[in-house]
């Protein structure tokens, strides 16, 4: 049986127990790497200690994933050095980084859904492994994850996992490969507060006894209180190189990564109309995985956000679901200037004026694959904005998508380019682009600034600003509470599949939000 993780915060003295060796871990110097001509990094610098946790920061597309999967061989460098534990090195493939002692686990994870954790870690292993069946694959993945910590089922189907536990299994491969130098890109972006808390204290644990990890994160909190030293990069360049993290304010690390300063944009200075969205009694049963809805009802107003706060999992999902139409309510009506949508098919919600930012950007947002011309194109084909009704019109489409990228400053990118190429934050303009049209009218947004920095985060919340000044109405839901408060004319709670409290924003205070959270209210 395994024991719960203990919480190991930074503290005065996170010496290590023991060290993999006297040189720094590793030393990266002038790397340079460009895509298609276009610099990811410009000279660009990192140097790790043993026995440290080190934060790697700066905004989306600063260069931070491309250093590190420069440094664990994902990607060759055009220019520079890299130097381990006092050794040259130039991996060529992640397993060969691996075996010299670096690992990463990436922001998506690369596991077989169909395999058990030991046929994953047995695959991951690759042929040089001296393992020859997921029962010694199993063996010695419990006998990992009692040593450090971190619970594995080596005998679980992976699609059956938690993203937790995903996460874990992706931990203890990389280091059963071998590595003591290991790269966390954005772990917690994906996990619940106390899963990332749990998370957190094992990287420490870890760091204590010899390792190095390096997190690369948006989270000051993360970075004030796991990590000891703290690297900020800005367009492909180190701007502060391993500062030590009680050393530096969390404003001056804000302000090397914008390299100025950023207005606070607040609630749009807007008066609420008319009701336009009205949903009454709207419900959706529970699965094995969700919480379903509850009868659940609410009003808004053009003009207006409605913030919707509450605790992931408590029916934000199956309540966009619905309002997308990926999802038909069991009851309930939703009705959107007059006319009931709850069983409208996608392409008439869109006609009625109903537009969404859905959490998952990729998931049911943009396609991967296709190019950012295409992405923007989708919900213009059937109308006829993107040519006729046999053909394309490229042209067109070109010329619409060079005029999102500029409007809506897309940076790195080219009509031609493929969505996947983008980062968070870029993506999520290319969608904002696509849905704040002029055809809107009641905007869904959800989580719509989630894993994006400070510069596109505001970018996101002014456009939905300007988008509510101009008459759209916009349901705002998210668990950032910070959120929530400064976009909010309203701010409702959601708890258990329903509302369960709706206020004016000036009127709300933390014990009311805390006591309806709780579900005391
Ligand atoms: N495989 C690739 N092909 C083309 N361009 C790429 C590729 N990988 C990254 N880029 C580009 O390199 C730049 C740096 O991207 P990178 O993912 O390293 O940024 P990041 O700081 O990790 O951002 P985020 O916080 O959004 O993950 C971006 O402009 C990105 O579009």
């Amino acid at each position: 049986m395994t024991t719960a993780p203990q919480i190991v915060p930074r503290s005065a003295d996170s010496r290590p127990e023991t060290s993999f060796g006297s040189a720094p871990a590793l030393e990266m110097r002038g790397i340079g790497k460009a895509f298609d001509g276009r610099p990811a990094l410009v000279e660009a610098a990192f140097a790790l200690e043993w026995g440290e946790v080190h934060a790697i920061v700066g905004e989306n597309g600063a260069g931070k994933s491309t250093l590190m999967n420069v440094a664990t061989g994902v990607y060759a460098a055009d220019s520079g050095e890299q130097v381990m534990n006092g050794e040259a090195i130039s991996p060529r493939s992640p397993v060969e980084a691996a075996a010299a002692g670096l690992g990463m686990v990436h922001q998506h994870f690369r596991l077989v859904d169909s395999f058990t954790v030991a046929e994953n870690v047995l695959l991951g292993l690759g042929r040089k492994s001296t393992l020859r069946s997921p029962a010694e694959a199993a063996a010695l993945i419990s006998a990992k994850s009692a040593e450090i910590g971190l619970p594995v089922d080596p005998h679980k189907v992976v699609a059956d996992l938690s993203i937790a536990e995903r996460q874990r299994v992706e931990i203890v491969k990389v280091l059963l490969l071998g590595a003591r130098i290991l790269v966390l890109d954005e772990p917690t972006a994906v996990l619940t507060e106390e899963e990332a808390e749990a998370l957190l204290s094992f990287v420490r644990r870890l760091s204590r006894a010899g390792h190095a990890v390096v997190l690369i994160t948006h989270k000051f909190r993360e970075v004030s209180a796991f990590c000891d030293r703290v690297t900020v990069m800005r367009h492909g360049k180190t701007v502060l190189s391993g500062a030590k993290v009680a050393e530096v304010s969390e404003t001056e690390i804000a302000l090397l990564m914008v390299g100025e300063t950023l207005t606070v944009s607040g609630r749009p200075d807007s008066i609420p109309g008319p009701v336009c969205l009205e949903i009454d009694g709207l419900s959706l049963h529970a699965g094995e995985h969700r919480q379903g809805l509850m009868g659940l009802g609410l009003e808004l107003r053009a003009s207006e956000v409605l913030g919707i706060a509450g605790v992931g999992g408590n029916g934000q999902e199956e309540l966009v679901a619905c309002l997308l139409g990926l999802e038909r309510p069991d009851a309930g009506s939703v009705m959107l200037n007059g006319e009931d949508i709850a069983t409208a098919d996608p392409r008439r919600r869109r006609e009625a004026g109903l537009r969404v930012i859905p959490a998952d950007r990729f998931a049911t947002g943009l396609i991967r694959d296709m190019s950012i011309a295409d992405n923007l194109a989708l919900t213009t084909v059937a109308d006829g904005a993107a040519g006729g009704l046999f053909f394309l019109n490229r042209g067109r489409m070109r010329l619409a998508a060079e005029r999102a990228i500029e409007t809506f400053d897309i940076r790195g990118a080219a009509p031609e380019r493929s969505a996947a190429l983008l980062s968070g934050g870029n993506a999520q303009k290319v969608l904002l682009a696509r849905e704040l049209d002029d055809g809107m009218k009641v905007l869904v947004a959800h989580s719509p600034s989630r894993g994006l920095d400070m510069r596109a985060t505001q970018f996101v919340r002014s456009a939905i600003r300007k988008a509510v000044e101009a008459g759209a109405a916009c349901l705002l839901i998210s668990e950032d509470l910070q959120e929530v408060l400064s976009l909010s004319h309203r701010v409702a709670v959601m708890n258990r599949g329903t509302i369960v409290g709706c206020r004016p924003a000036q009127d709300v205070t933390p014990e009311w939000i805390g006591a309806l959270l709780a579900g005391h209210a």
